[in-house]
């Protein structure tokens, strides 16, 4: 299929530093061959050529001064990839490693992910290489304020809505929030996980972490299995990683391990979720400090993480949750989670195994979820509060749990459904791409050379 070759040949050439953004454009090439040996038309109209090309992508200085008196100047970047479906919607990541390639690989992602939702939403991201750790509150405003004031001559309610993603919680998007309204004079939906009494949605905090949970137990299901009275592995120790084990208790299962990037909890009795969320959402401290209540725990450091891996995936447990970063699980993690009896991965986080990895999952024919389809839950209940502030309403959190259920039982019957259409009946990777990727590209070619 030389179409599929061209396309990865020339973004190799033209974006040799954007490693992340051609590993996810890679994986999502390879699995359209299937589908442009059976529909030649997407090539006659250059879908591919065009759909790897942002609509559009701002990159912008944000100079702040901290607390020092100090003028800082950062890097923003606001990637609008894909708007065939809805206005673009996709995180902000605040993070020293973002970079311009980090942003269209996160953009990339969203395309397809927010076409699985089945929810009128377009493809895009954000974010800047700004360091929340170590800075003041007063500090974190005034950076989200430079950060806004250049933004929000890109973005609108039916334009572009960011939200949340590393680095970017309730707090910012608050500050973010702030100086929009001060700078156009409009209260209106542009932002997503708002705060619950100025237009926020009951449930979109939880709702990546739970999502990818009702997504495991879909896939489990499946099988005639079930989460409950399962070990689990969790990556990361954030807004996903939390969630995520808050659902896992309440489904019967035991998660016994988070990490942040100084080190691995393992707490054998299952992770003391109250003492989480107080270390990392309200002291905003190192993971180490867990071994203050729990001295019977275990901290492996990160300085004692093994070369080719992550501590945390060298525990035993029976389903994983990568919830931190892109890349933490490589080949090596996904052969010892095997060989420990993990029979279920589904990945809160976005692109957080290694083509390797992921290879190697797709070869057991575990119940593996990627990304782009599992942890969906976030971007589709953004979409739902938008439904409400644009209805001025706010539902109880019941009604936007069950809606969350029911995408994600959608999402995982689409991935499901077309991986059996394309004769891998195991390959969700496969079905969530070809799924996601049919979407946009039938609305493109109905929309025109644009
Ligand atoms: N928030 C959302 O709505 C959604 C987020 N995601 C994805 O989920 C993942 C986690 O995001 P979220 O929970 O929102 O972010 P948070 O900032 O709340 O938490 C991120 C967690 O991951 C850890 N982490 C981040 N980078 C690294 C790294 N390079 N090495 C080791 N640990 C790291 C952080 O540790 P430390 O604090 O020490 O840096 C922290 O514990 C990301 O991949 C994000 O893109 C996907 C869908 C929706
Ligand atoms: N960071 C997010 C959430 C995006 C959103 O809620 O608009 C993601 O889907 O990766």
């Amino acid at each position: 299929m030389p179409y599929v070759h061209d396309t990865l040949t020339r973004l190799a050439k033209s974006s040799p530093a954007q490693t992340e953004f051609y590993q996810a454009t890679e994986e999502v090439l390879e699995c359209l061959r299937p589908l442009f040996e059976r529909a030649p038309h997407y090539h006659q109209h250059s879908i591919i050529e065009r759909i790897v090309e942002p609509e559009r992508q701002v990159m912008f200085r944000v100079s702040w001064v901290d607390d020092a008196g100090r003028v800082q100047v950062n890097k923003g970047y606001r990637v609008q990839f894909n708007s065939a479906l809805g206005p673009y919607k996709g995180g902000l990541r605040f993070h020293p490693s973002v970079t311009s390639g980090t942003i269209k690989f996160l953009g990339f992602e969203q395309i397809f992910k927010n076409a699985l939702t089945g929810l009128p939403i377009g493809g895009g991201k954000g974010g800047a290489d700004f360091d929340p750790k170590g800075k003041s509150d007063n500090e974190i405003m005034r950076f989200c304020q430079a950060f806004m004031s250049e933004l929000y001559r890109h973005i609108g309610p039916h334009t572009d809505v960011p939200a949340g993603d590393i680095g970017v919680g309730g707090r910012e998007i608050g500050y973010l929030f702030g100086q929009y309204k001060r700078l156009t004079g409009r209260y209106e939906g542009v932002l997503t996980g708002k705060g619950l009494n100025w237009g926020g949605s009951l449930g979109r905090k939880e709702a990546t972490g739970y999502g990818a949970v009702y997504f495991a137990e879909n896939m489990l299901a499946a099988k005639g299995e079930a989460l409950r009275g399962k070990t689990c592995l969790v990556s990361g120790a954030g807004n996903v990683a939390i969630y995520t084990i808050e659902k896992l208790y309440e489904l019967g299962a035991k998660p016994v391990t988070c990490s942040d990037s100084k080190g691995t909890i393992h707490d054998p009795s299952g992770i003391d979720l109250g003492l989480l969320k107080q270390l990392k959402e309200v002291q905003r401290v190192s993971l180490e400090s867990y071994l203050h209540e729990h001295p019977e725990a275990h901290y492996i450091s990160a300085r004692d993480y093994p070369q080719d891996g992550h501590a945390v995936w060298r525990i035993e447990g029976e389903a994983a949750f990568p919830c931190a970063t892109q890349n933490e699980l490589t080949e090596a993690d996904a052969k010892t989670l095997l060989a420990n009896g993990v029979t279920c991965v589904s990945e809160g986080a976005n692109m957080p195994s290694t083509k390797e990895a992921v290879d190697v999952f797709l070869e057991a024919k575990i119940a593996y979820g990627p990304g782009k389809a599992a942890n969906a839950g976030g971007v589709a209940t953004s979409q739902l509060e938008m439904a409400q502030n644009s209805s001025m309403e706010q539902w109880p959190l019941e009604k936007v749990d069950q809606k969350l259920k029911q995408i994600m039982a959608d999402i995982h019957r689409q991935c499901a459904d077309t991986a059996s259409e394309f004769g891998e009946p195991d390959n969700l990777v496969l079905g969530a791409n070809i799924a996601g990727f049919r979407k946009v590209a039938d609305a493109m070619i109905e929309q025109g050379v644009i």
